[in-house]
């Protein structure tokens, strides 16, 4: 077996090794770290990883590259499983509004918020779009992201939108490193004009959207806003149900605000996350641990929205319930790209531990996303997808807070930075 790149002496090789499948409980906190680890890879894939020096079985010639991984950390390429990468404009205008106190669901009913965010992005074209999510895709691949996911959901009831939306997605897929996941979520919120008949809106998304998505295989997953003023719990489960149908696999933005049951709702239909969860119900979360529902949490979103309310993630994985994190970078409830910052609050909000935390965003995101087959973890088979933290050990990672501690980043077995 030939090596093309062998990344040595790593001082902390955080491996995550174990089963392909979502972590709980204790299980969150087995990170299979490796002291003076190595890892080769052939191609875009791993080839071995373990203790000291290669085996003799791995052969290397003069066009191996070497990479020195002395006083680093090393961990999977990070997974930031829920994000509305793609929209036109920006929501700075909002900020003043919110200082004075004014919600985020108010927002929206006065036609703001994701209404103006459908605005812009009606009116960016194609290359705009392109352009503005490429950007962000190249901060977060510079903060260790190599997996991404992308909703649509702000093109709403103007299907062409939602199709740009999740065209753009599809070329920098093909053109990007960071591999983007697409999900279809037209049901994000009640177009004005459906305003006194939104079952109307969600007949259009289940009888018309859904099929065509699906036909076209522009995406991976279906996901519904479901919160008061928004989808009902009723509404979001007829969206999803006939997701499933045309082979879209169900995600749910559910008790981001109010307890509505989503929840409950998520494990009900047996959606792969359930994402937010701040208002989240003991029973919803007890239902979630029967059925290993993924509760994606988004701390970055209660940060800006000044909320002071969290998910409580401590409970939920004392429930047994594996827990992602994701940034949930959007242009209103959190314009973010930077995923180790979320990291940190996870831990020094939310009080997951740093061991929690880079489960939640590798192997557990992975599996946010059904791609843990392939990634999550550093282990033979696995793409070759990392990062070369210049850190001492994980803690620093989210101790040091708000700066980049990567150094480089490698994605399918090329060096990036
Ligand atoms: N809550 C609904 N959707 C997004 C926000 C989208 C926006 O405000 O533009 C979220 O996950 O936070
Ligand atoms: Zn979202």
């Amino acid at each position: 077996m030939k090596a093309t790149l062998v990344i040595e002496n790593i001082s902390n090789l955080i491996t995550l090794k174990g089963e392909n499948k979502p972590r709980t409980g204790l299980d969150m906190k087995d990170i299979g770290l490796i002291k003076n680890g190595i890892v080769a890879v052939d191609g875009d894939k791993i080839i071995y990883v373990g203790e000291g020096s290669l085996p003799s079985h791995i052969e290397i010639n003069e066009k191996t590259v070497f990479v020195d991984g002395k006083d680093k950390t090393v961990t999977p390429g990070l997974i930031d499983s829920h994000t509305h990468l793609v929209h036109g404009g920006s929501r700075e205008n909002e900020l003043a509004m919110k200082l004075e106190g004014v919600e985020y669901l108010d927002i929206l009913k006065k036609g703001g918020g994701i209404h103006s965010t459908v605005k812009s992005t009606k009116e960016a074209g194609f290359e705009e779009l392109y352009e503005k999510a490429k950007k962000s895709l190249d901060t977060m691949i510079s903060y260790g992201v190599t997996t991404v996911e992308a909703k649509s959901g702000y093109g709403i009831d103007d299907f062409d939108v939602e199709i740009k939306q999740m065209d753009v997605a599809k070329k920098l897929n093909e053109n990007h490193p960071v591999d983007i996941v697409s999900t279809f979520m037209g049901a994000h919120a009640i177009p004005e004009k459906y305003g006194d008949n939104p079952d109307r809106f969600v007949d259009i998304i289940v009888e018309k959207m859904v099929p065509e998505v699906s036909k076209r295989k522009l995406a991976k997953f279906c996901d519904v806003f479901c919160e008061e003023g928004v989808f009902t719990i009723e509404q979001s489960r007829k969206i999803l149900e006939a997701g499933r149908k045309y082979g879209l696999i169900p995600k749910i933005h559910a008790d981001e605000i109010k307890p509505l049951g989503g929840a409950e709702l998520a494990a009900e239909i047996n959606c792969i996350t359930a994402d937010h969860l701040v208002a989240a119900s003991n029973e919803g979360i007890k239902k979630m641990a029967e059925k290993k529902v993924i509760a994606n949490l988004l701390p970055g979103t209660s940060f800006n929205l000044q909320t002071g309310k969290f998910a409580r993630a401590r409970e939920m994985i004392e429930a047994g319930v594996p827990i992602s994190l994701s940034t949930d970078y959007n242009p209103g409830s959190c314009p973010t790209e930077n995923l180790q910052l979320i990291m940190s609050f996870a831990s020094l909000i939310m009080k997951m531990t740093p061991e929690e935390v880079i489960t939640a965003v590798t192997i557990n995101g992975a599996c946010a996303l059904k791609l843990e087959e392939e990634k999550g973890s550093l282990e033979k088979g696995k793409k070759a997808d990392l990062v070369i933290f210049d850190v001492p050990n994980l803690n620093y990672i989210i101790y040091h807070f708000g700066i980049n501690h990567v150094e480089k980043v490698i994605k399918d077995g090329i060096v990036i930075n």
